[in-house]
């Protein structure tokens, strides 16, 4: 077992780490244009080769010469972290093991290739090749130059500070303090947690667990500041990375693999599902790149189980044996920063939530660390009505975990099924109707009503005359999806991404944080916490670079929801007359449809109408050909009523009902909100309108593909 350090660039001696983190933060936050391979630098870039015999998956290369070039310890440290590789230390001093650049992934044990500290010369006992520390970095420059391409994707915490401000998190309590979270567990608290959750204390030491006073900023987001302001007891759950420390000679300090604490995670101690409080309160590269439980993996483990929560990683440790962490928020996202942590296992089990959500996260993530060597788990094996959903329950209903994860299956290749690899998924939205209608609005239940959730896969037209509020519902919207967990990538090709930012800023908070200046910083942590993303692109782009910016987003953030705002202002300039407009119109939209099955994420388009339309707006009046709204699953247009506006959904695959919700603007929060039923009641009669509210079946689009649930 690694000691346990809580992160101190003063105290700990840590490989160069912030060099590693401002490159690959690189990639996250600000302007990243460049491949991986771009950082993939060749610290001795000389051609000519060393004395160091290579085999290359056993081939044998002829030996050449070349010069023995000093490495530091720290050089090679610091190149392997620049370049996404975590390594991890071998039993035996001045070696460490890391992935071969020569194995492919779906090679068993791939992460077998040991480096000589002093030399620089490693070897691999899986492929047998070796070599200088030159032809190391030589191979993994090329494997990299093969791996996924990053592109222009901000985060908040990019648009939210000013340049010269200090964008690294810091923890908000000291160093001595978050160490000594686990010693605060009491004895009874230790009894209560294995009487209501059958934890076994040894399992919460072993994970660390914790307890410390956080403020509830829950509380704050529901504007009960006086519950906000109290703080309150929590469990901590801290999240750990491990990190190769350079010793200082001078001070008889030793190389060393260490444990960091990268965050905590605190939650209500009688609800440890619910988040209280994250500290650092944003996420950033590094405080991002730890996962709960880390620290707890032998260095020789080769496998390992990714859970969702902390209770499912512990209950899953304590009925298997097997190493097990989880995710660092309860969102489904597998940051891109998380990959390089996983590479060591040659076998993950997903064991994430047995429910339409979760299985579908679940291969996502089989994609991203490689199919061959990811297992999905289902924990309600036996298919029971009220079965377990995740491992802890499946714990707490003293199920055979061992047994579980014995089932367990591999994904079968993408483009090829039968209905038998069909039926468990077909059975689970049998058996949970509401899953499969998607992520309900909080903000907006009437549109639920008619839409009934936002689901992935599906694209959405949103039009509505110039000046109407198609951006301010449209943020609302995605702020509202993403408050619940749905990651989302805003690419707005009209306004500054700072206005934008601004805007659901108000949104969260509720109110116009200029009269309320004090709060900012309350209100950004808030904002910065949540799964959104901002493209850079502004104004004419090809769809191409868009599509590549999506993709990448899909890959690195688990992206759920896209919004492009709008169409026209994206494709402006292109093409020379109204026809090829129109052409590449069809063409983009035709690509985002396609981009939306096969990513399986919601695509929200921004359209405007025809210049030559008056203000009652119709499906045809959407600019350009029919093709825009064929092609659309959903199609919403703002109607400017005389007294009154309202969303009008004009189009509904998944169900048919179609209908009008009439909404007032609050002016201060920038938000809509939906009529009571007295001012539903006036709007009817002013409007004469009583029938258009109603929701309404049309059988006409009624969607022959997807299952409908029994209660609509
Ligand atoms: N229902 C409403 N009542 C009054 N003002 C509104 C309403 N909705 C939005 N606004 C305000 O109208 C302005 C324009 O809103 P917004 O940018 O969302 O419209 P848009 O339809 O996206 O505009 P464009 O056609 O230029 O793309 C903003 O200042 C916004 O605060």
């Amino acid at each position: 077992m690694f000691r346990v350090v809580i992160r101190s660039r003063s105290r700990l001696i840590v490989i160069p780490q912030r060099t590693a983190l401002s490159t690959r933060s690189l990639h996250r936050s600000l302007i990243v244009q460049k491949s991986y391979s771009a950082t993939a630098e060749v610290i001795h870039p000389s051609p000519i080769l060393n004395a160091t015999s290579t085999s290359h998956g056993g081939s044998q290369v002829q030996q050449q010469r070349q010069p023995v070039v000093q490495r530091s310890k720290k050089d090679i440290i610091e190149y392997l972290y620049k370049n996404q590789q975590r390594p991890i230390p071998t039993g035996k001093p001045n070696t460490i093991l890391t992935n071969c650049p020569h194995c492919l992934r779906v090679r068993k044990a791939s992460f077998a290739a040991t480096i000589d500290l002093a030399t620089g010369a490693y070897k691999c006992r899986t492929c047998h090749s070796k070599g200088s520390w030159h032809q190391f970095t030589k191979a993994l420059h090329k494997k990299l130059q093969d791996g996924p391409t990053n592109y222009q994707v901000y985060d908040t915490s990019s648009l939210l500070r000013s340049n010269n401000s200090n964008t690294t998190s810091r923890f908000s309590r000291s160093l001595e303090e978050i160490e000594n979270y686990p010693e605060h567990v009491s004895t009874e608290l230790k009894q209560y947690w294995l009487e209501q959750y059958k934890l076994d204390p040894s399992v919460l030491e072993l994970y660390r667990v914790g307890v410390a006073e956080y403020a509830n900023q829950n509380a704050f987001m529901n504007e009960n500041e006086d519950a906000a302001a109290a703080t309150m007891e929590c469990i901590t759950f801290p999240q750990t990375t491990l990190t190769y420390a350079v010793g200082e000679e001078e001070l008889g300090k030793k190389d060393e693999f260490k444990v960091e604490t990268v965050r905590v995670k605190a939650c209500a101690s009688d609800q440890p599902n619910n988040t209280v409080a994250f500290d650092p309160p944003t996420a950033n590269e590094a405080t991002s790149a730890g996962l709960f439980g880390y620290h707890t993996i032998p260095s020789d483990a080769d496998t390992i189980i990714l859970t969702r929560r902390e209770m499912d990683a512990m209950a899953a440790h304590q009925a298997t044996g097997l190493p097990s962490v989880s995710l660092p928020t309860a969102n489904y996202q597998l940051q891109e920063s998380i990959l390089p942590l996983m590479e060591r296992f040659s076998k993950v089990y997903l064991w994430l939530d047995d429910d339409v959500d979760g299985q579908m996260a679940a291969e996502r993530f089989a994609h991203k660390l490689g199919e061959p060597r990811c297992l999905l788990v289902n924990t309600n094996v036996e298919g029971e009505k009220d079965g377990p959903r995740t491992p802890h329950e499946a714990f707490m209903q003293d199920k055979n975990l061992q047994h579980i994860l014995q089932t367990a299956r591999r994904l079968k290749h993408d483009e090829i099924m039968d209905f038998h690899d069909l039926r468990e998924e077909v059975l689970r939205e049998v058996m949970n109707p509401e899953q499969t209608c998607g992520v309900q609005s909080k903000d907006l239940p009437q549109l639920n009503e008619i839409l009934k959730g936002h689901r992935p896969g599906e694209l959405t037209i949103l039009t509505g005359p110039t000046g109407a509020g198609k951006t301010t519902i449209i943020s609302q919207l995605s702020l509202d999806y993403c408050t619940s967990g749905v990651p989302t990538l805003w690419g707005s090709f009209e306004i500054l991404n700072k206005r934008l930012a601004k805007k659901m800023l108000y949104q969260l908070a509720g109110k116009d944080l200029s009269k309320a200046p004090r709060e900012f910083d309350v209100w950004a942590d808030k904002f910065e916490q949540l799964p959104l993303y901002f493209l850079k692109f502004f104004s004419s782009t090809a769809i191409r670079d868009v599509l590549k910016a999506c993709s990448h987003a899909v890959y690195a953030y688990d992206v759920r929801h896209i919004i492009l705002d709008n169409l026209q202002f994206m494709l402006s300039q292109q093409g020379r007359s109204n026809l090829d407009r129109w052409e590449l119109q069809d063409d983009a939209v035709a690509e985002l449809r396609k981009f939306a099955t096969e990513q399986d994420v919601h695509i929200t388009l921004v359209v405007h109408p025809r210049k030559d339309v008056g203000d009652a707006l119709d499906i045809n009046s959407v600019f350009g050909s029919a093709k825009v709204t064929q092609e659309a699953d959903n199609v919403i247009i703002i109607q400017k009523g005389e007294s009154q506006r309202y969303l009008d959904i004009k189009k509904n695959r998944f169900d048919g009902t179609l209908g009008t919700i009439p909404y007032e603007f609050e002016t201060d929060a920038l938000k809509i909100r939906g009529l009571t039923e007295q001012e539903q009641q006036r709007f009817k009669q002013e409007k004469n309108s009583s029938s258009s509210y109603i929701p309404m079946y049309r059988g006409s689009s009624f969607s022959k593909t997807r299952i409908i649930p029994k209660k609509f």
